[in-house]
C-alpha cells in the first residue's frame, strides 16, 4: 500500500465521516423538523384539539370572498352541505368560523357562553356607537351588563311597554284609517309596513313631543325616516375594511365617512327634541299643567331623561327589524290564500267584524301567532344573528377555534335543515300549533333561535313580538288583500331581506 494509496484511503476516511456528520446533521434536523410539525399539527388547546374546523381552501390574499353570493347564509348553507356543521374559511385576511347545527351551537353558545359572549362588531357599526358604546356593540363587561340591566329593567320592562300601549294605538289606527281610505286601490305595501314601523318607534321614543305637531311632525319623521334608512343599509354594507382590518384606516368604500354625515343628523334631530323635553320638563316644574306627562306613558326618552339624563337612547333603532318581519310575513299570507283565510278569519273571531284590534286582544290569536313563528323560521330577520367573538382560544366539535374569530352562526340553514325541521322549506304555521310550547323564542331549543341565544340574547322580544302581531292583525282585519292582478307569487329573495 503506497503513501498516496494511503492518503487516498485516509482522504476517503475523512470524506466519510464528513460525509457521515453531514447525514447526522441532516437527521437531526429532519427530526426536529417533524417534532415540529408534528407538534404544530397536533398542539392542542387546553381543551385537547387540533385542527381548525375543515372548509375550503380559498384564494391567497382574498380567501373564500369571490366565492360567495351576496346572500352570505345561503352561501354558508351551501359549504356547510361539503365541510360539516362546524367549518372554517378565511374572508379576506379574517378567519371566520360557520356554526350549522343545532347542536354545534349549543356546544358553542351554552356550554361556553361567557366564551362567546363578545359579539364581532363591524367597523361601521362601532362608528355608529360612538366607538362601541350602545348594548349590541359593547364588550361583555360592566358597561355591558349595566346597559342591559337599565334596557330590561327600565326601558323595555312590561310596565313601560304596557304604558306606551295607547300611543303605539293611535299609530296603527291611523295607518288602517289610511288603508281604508284606499278601498280597491293599488297599496305599496312595503311603503305601509316602514311608515308604521317607523311611526310606532317615533311615539315610543319620543311620542310626547310628537303630540299635538301635525305637519312638523310629518316632516321631522320623513326627513329621520330617510336617515335611518340609510344608515340600516350601511351596516348591512360588506365593508373591506372588516376583511382586511390593516386597511380600516383607508375607509376605502367611504363607508365610514358616510355613517358621520348619518350620526351629525341623528345628533341634531336627538339634541333638538332632547331640548324641547327639557323645556317641558322646566315648564312642568313651573307648573304648567299641558306640560306634565303622566308617570306611567313616559315614552322612552323620559325614561332615559329620568333615569341619566343620557342623551343617546339607541337601543330602539333595532326595532327596523320588525319591519322586514311584517313584510315576510304578508308575502308568505299572500301566497297563500287559505291561510291568509285563516288568519283573516280567526281574527275577525276574536276582534269582531267592524271593531279596531287592541293589543288586548293578542294573546288569543293563536293562528297569527303561528304565523309570526312560522315567517321567523323561514325568514329570520339576522339569519348569521350578530357573529360573536371568542374572548379566548377553545373547542367545538373537536375542532380548534382560535381567540379573536368571527363566528357566524348560521341560524337561517338551521331553520330550513330537513333533519331538523319537518317538510323543511314550505311555509306551514300549523307546525307551531302542533309544537306549542316545545318551541318558542327563549333560545333554549338550538334548532329555533330567530331571537338569538345565551347572554346576548335579543333583550327587545316582548317589544317586537307584540309590535308585529299589533300590526299585522291590524293590517289583515282593515282590508282583503290579493296580489295584483298579473303577479302570481311573491318571489322569496324579491323583499332584499
Ligand atoms: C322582529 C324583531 C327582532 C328580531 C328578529 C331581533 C333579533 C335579534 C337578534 C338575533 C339579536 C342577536 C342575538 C345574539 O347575538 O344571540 C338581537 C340583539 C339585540 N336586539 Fe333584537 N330583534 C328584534 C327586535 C328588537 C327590538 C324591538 C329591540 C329593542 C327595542 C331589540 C334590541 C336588541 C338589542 C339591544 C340587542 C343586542 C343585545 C346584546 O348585545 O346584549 N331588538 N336581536
Amino acid at each position: 500500500m503506497t503513501p498516496n494509496t494511503l492518503s487516498w484511503w485516509r482522504n476517503g476516511e475523512e470524506d466519510e465521516s464528513k460525509s457521515s456528520a453531514s447525514s447526522s446533521l441532516m437527521a437531526v434536523l429532519a427530526t426536529v423538523l417533524a417534532v415540529f410539525i408534528v407538534f404544530y399539527l397536533f398542539r392542542r388547546t387546553k381543551n385537547g384539539a387540533r385542527l381548525l374546523p375543515p372548509g375550503p381552501r380559498g384564494l391567497p390574499l382574498l380567501g373564500s370572498l369571490p366565492f360567495l353570493g351576496s346572500d352570505l347564509h345561503v352561501s354558508f348553507a351551501e359549504l356547510a352541505r361539503t365541510y360539516g356543521p362546524v367549518m372554517s374559511l378565511r374572508l379576506g385576511a379574517k378567519l371566520c368560523i360557520v356554526l350549522s347545527s343545532p347542536e354545534a351551537v349549543k356546544e358553542t353558545l351554552r356550554d361556553q357562553d361567557a366564551i362567546f359572549a363578545n359579539h364581532d362588531v363591524p367597523v361601521v357599526a362601532l362608528v355608529q356607537t360612538y366607538g362601541g358604546k350602545d348594548m349590541t356593540c359593547a364588550p361583555y363587561g360592566p358597561q355591558w351588563r349595566m346597559l342591559r340591566k337599565v334596557t330590561m329593567r327600565q326601558l323595555l320592562s312590561p310596565a313601560t311597554i304596557d304604558g306606551l300601549s295607547v300611543m303605539r294605538q293611535g299609530e296603527i289606527w291611523r295607518m288602517v284609517e289610511e288603508i281604508r281610505g284606499k278601498a280597491g286601490q293599488p297599496v305599496n305595501l312595503r311603503e305601509l309596513v316602514s311608515a308604521a314601523t317607523f311611526n310606532v318607534t317615533m311615539v315610543m321614543l319620543w311620542g310626547a313631543s310628537l303630540a299635538h305637531k301635525g305637519e312638523e311632525r310629518d316632516a321631522l319623521g320623513r326627513e329621520f325616516g330617510k336617515a335611518v334608512e340609510d344608515m340600516v343599509d350601511l351596516l348591512g354594507a360588506p365593508n373591506i375594511s372588516d376583511f382586511y382590518p390593516a386597511l380600516a384606516w383607508l375607509d376605502l368604500q367611504g363607508l365610514v365617512r358616510r355613517m358621520r354625515r348619518f350620526l351629525l343628523l341623528a345628533d341634531r334631530i336627538f339634541n333638538s327634541v332632547i331640548e324641547e323635553r327639557l323645556m317641558m320638563m322646566e315648564s312642568c316644574r313651573e307648573g304648567d299643567p299641558a306640560a306634565a306627562m303622566d308617570k306611567k306613558n313616559r315614552d322612552f326618552l323620559q325614561v332615559m331623561l329620568d333615569l341619566v339624563q343620557n342623551p343617546e337612547p339607541q337601543a330602539p333603532m333595532t326595532m327596523d327589524n320588525t319591519k322586514g318581519l311584517l313584510q315576510w310575513a304578508m308575502a308568505e299570507l299572500l301566497n297563500d290564500p287559505e291561510r291568509m283565510k285563516t288568519t283573516q278569519a280567526e281574527i275577525a273571531a276574536v276582534v269582531g267584524e267592524g271593531n279596531a284590534v287592541e293589543e288586548v286582544h293578542l294573546p288569543r290569536l293563536r293562528y297569527l301567532d303561528a304565523v309570526v313563528r312560522e315567517t321567523l323560521r323561514l325568514h329570520p330577520v339576522l339569519p348569521l344573528l350578530v357573529p360573536r367573538r371568542p374572548s379566548t382560544t377553545c373547542t367545538v366539535a373537536g375542532y380548534r377555534i382560535p381567540e379573536g374569530t368571527k363566528v357566524f352562526v348560521n341560524v337561517w340553514a338551521i331553520h330550513r335543515d330537513p333533519q331538523v325541521w319537518e317538510n323543511a322549506s314550505e311555509f306551514k304555521p300549523e307546525r307551531f300549533l302542533h309544537e306549542a310550547g316545545t318551541v318558542d323564542y327563549s333560545g333554549n331549543t338550538f334548532r329555533y333561535l330567530p331571537f338569538g341565544t345565551g347572554r346576548r340574547i335579543c333583550p327587545g322580544i316582548s317589544l317586537a313580538e307584540r309590535m308585529v302581531m299589533f300590526i299585522l292583525a291590524s293590517l289583515l282585519h282593515s282590508a282583503d288583500w290579493t296580489l295584483p292582478a298579473g303577479v302570481a307569487l311573491i318571489s322569496t329573495r324579491s323583499l332584499g331581506l
